[in-house]
């Protein structure tokens, strides 16, 4: 089953920059996929396509799509981008941006709260999102009383809750010191969920996302494996990516 399918995405800001080219990519139920590329590729401006935030087509005579399983994404339907949100699940990179509430327990169930969920099967749902990141302990706590890893590990909670069908991550390993990467990276490892991780530090996509995909100029210029990717230093300097110093990778 395919979980996400861009057909030739194009999309121009009200400014008139245009940022995406005509992008094609699909990604299948259970793949993780990290999306790499230098600043300024489009990497945001596509995520922000994926739950109808930006609207595509926006262009004379665009004809691009974006379907979320087998239901386009269209930003004037409003009920079904409400079902098309609970299926694409975005983390920001700034946890910030996604925890608002007093509690890491209200922060969770807001979401399904807004589904009409309550009671236990509401508590069933925060429970089962808090384990699933680690963070149970900290149901009661206050999200800004949190080190960065925990937030974020909260804001993952706060999609998780959502049961989407895919998740979207926006540089999870940034800001973060080595051990709470290293955690994060073994939460999300362990989540069967199809994911999607834009991302700048190469060696986190190659732990893992067996594929990886490089975007570049508001198009998709590479994808396959990661290993093979990374492997290929011509490759990642045309495209201005670069390995820590001293990591190699053979294909
Ligand atoms: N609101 C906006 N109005 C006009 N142009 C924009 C806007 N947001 C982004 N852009 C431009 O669109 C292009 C793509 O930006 P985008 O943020 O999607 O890139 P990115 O790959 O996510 O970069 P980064 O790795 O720096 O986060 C860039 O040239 C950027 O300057």
């Amino acid at each position: 089953m395919t979980a996400l399918q861009l057909t030739d995405v194009r999309y121009a800001y009200p400014d008139g920059h245009r940022a995406l080219h005509g992008v094609d990519l699909q990604i299948a139920e259970g793949e993780r996929v990290a999306l790499l590329g230098p600043n300024g590729a489009g990497k945001t401006t596509l995520v922000l396509h994926l739950n109808g935030i930006l609207p595509t087509p926006n262009l004379p005579g665009a004809t691009g799509t974006v379907r979320i399983g087998d239901t386009v994404v269209n930003p004037r339907d409003r009920a079904g981008l409400a079902e098309v949100r609970r299926r694409v699940g975005l983390v920001f990179q700034d946890p910030d941006d996604q925890l608002f509430l007093p509690t890491v327990r209200e922060d969770v169930a807001f979401g399904p709260a807004n589904l009409g969920l309550k009671g236990a099967e509401l508590d069933a749902r925060v429970t089962e999102a808090l384990e699933a990141v680690g963070m149970t302990e900290m149901r009661d706590r206050a999200p800004h009383h949190l080190s960065l890893g925990q937030r974020r590990r909260v804001a993952v909670a706060t999609v998780l809750a959502m049961r989407p069908d895919l998740l979207v991550l926006d540089e999870p390993s940034s800001n973060m010191d080595p051990q709470a990467r290293r955690e994060l990276a073994e939460i999300l490892l362990a989540l069967p969920t199809t994911m999607l991780m834009v991302t700048h530090d190469l060696p986190y996509a190659l732990q893992l996302c067996p594929r990886s995909v490089i975007l570049d100029g508001g198009v998709v210029v590479a994808d396959g494996p990661t290993r093979e990717l990374l492997a290929d230093p011509e490759l990642l300097a045309r495209h201005r990516l670069e390995l820590p110093f001293g990591f190699t990778v053979t294909a």
